[in-house]
């Protein structure tokens, strides 16, 4: 299952531009970019951490940037996250979701009782606590800056007794062998990936099948703030995807609210939720709207949102007939 989203030709990302992404080659990450021929067609940049894929597309040296941002297993992927909240304006326009498959990896002739340490990307060896709890037990844990990156470490430096975790590209590409396939702990272990972009790039055109991103700051910490927030929501018939709390980092106990909701800011319902939202917070960050991916969710919602433009219509028309006080 390869859930594509698919972007009105406006939006598709033109072959000349630059795409920048955490490498080398072969992370899960340039995975689910192949999955977008747009993406795939443009130009690569691969980068060395989600810090430096998005410093890359704030300084001009990629028109986009392209991280993972949250996993069915291990939640939130904080280090991209966090950047996108705290640390950059940038704005989300496209979201992708791509099944995540891990292997072990190991030189050609390895055993797995040959295996002593495991190298990865901490977000994908924390997908495979069970499996390595199993099977190997008491192995040394170790950190690469992606998982291609630990499968190239294990290929040419070859440190004793260490396999890697990544994907099959990566063992293939670098030369080593699968020691054993599928060793996530959860077999509907997706991650979704989003694309951001410079602001000035604009938010992508409505597809009647969106998701909003917003980081909501709030002024003082207060009973009933949060529902306050979700209060918003639920008036108008909106439907919530994700909500997670992070710390501001200014205070201990001080937190925001990132909010994923069904639908686009041009949808006059999500203009007025996010115009009283607003008002109430000490600030609203909005991290964007686009195309949300896979089949289920938003479009339930468009009927209430139809019914919710008719009502608006209808306040319209009867503002209309107010009597001039002049
Ligand atoms: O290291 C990689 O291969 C990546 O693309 C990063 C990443 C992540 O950060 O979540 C992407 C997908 C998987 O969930 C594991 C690792």
């Amino acid at each position: 299952m390869v859930v594509l989203s698919c972007p009105p030709m406006a939006d598709r990302v033109a072959p000349d531009r630059t795409v920048a992404f955490l490498g080398p080659s072969g992370t899960f990450t340039e995975e689910a970019l192949r999955t977008q021929p747009d993406l795939a067609a443009a130009r690569p940049l691969p980068q060395r951490s989600f810090a430096q894929v998005l410093a890359a597309v704030e300084d001009g040296r990629a028109d986009f940037g392209f991280v993972a941002i949250e996993n069915a297993i291990e939640g939130s992927v904080v280090a991209a996250l966090d950047q996108l909240v705290f640390e950059r304006e940038l704005l989300i326009v496209r979201e992708v979701l791509l099944p995540i498959t891990q292997h072990l990896l190991a030189p050609p002739g390895t055993a797995l009782a040959d295996v002593s340490r495991v190298l990865s990307f901490p977000v994908a060896t924390a997908q495979c606590r069970a499996w390595l709890g199993a099977n190997l037990a008491g192995v040394e844990e170790l950190a690469a800056t992606s998982t291609s990156e630990a499968v190239r470490i294990v290929a040419e430096e070859r440190p004793a007794g260490t396999a890697a975790i990544g994907t099959a590209l990566a063992g293939s590409l670098y030369g080593l062998e699968v020691l054993a396939a599928g060793i996530e702990d959860h077999e509907h272990n997706v991650t979704r990936f989003v694309l951001v972009a410079p602001p000035a790039a604009g938010v992508p055109a409505p597809t009647g099948h969106d998701k909003t991103s917003i980081v909501c700051f709030q002024s003082a910490d207060r009973p009933g703030s949060l529902h306050g927030i979700l209060g918003q929501f639920s008036a108008r018939d909106i439907n919530l995807v994700k909500l997670e709390s992070r710390p501001t980092k200014q205070a201990l106990g001080e937190y925001c609210f990132i909010v994923d909701f069904e639908g686009h800011v041009a949808d006059e319902v999500v203009a007025d939720c996010l115009r009283d939202l607003h008002v109430t917070l000490r600030e609203l960050k909005f991290l964007g709207s686009y195309p949300a991916a896979g089949e289920s969710g938003p479009r339930r919602r468009r009927d209430a949102r139809d019914a919710w433009a008719a009502a608006d219509g209808w306040i319209a028309g009867i503002r209309r007939t107010i009597h001039d006080p002049a």
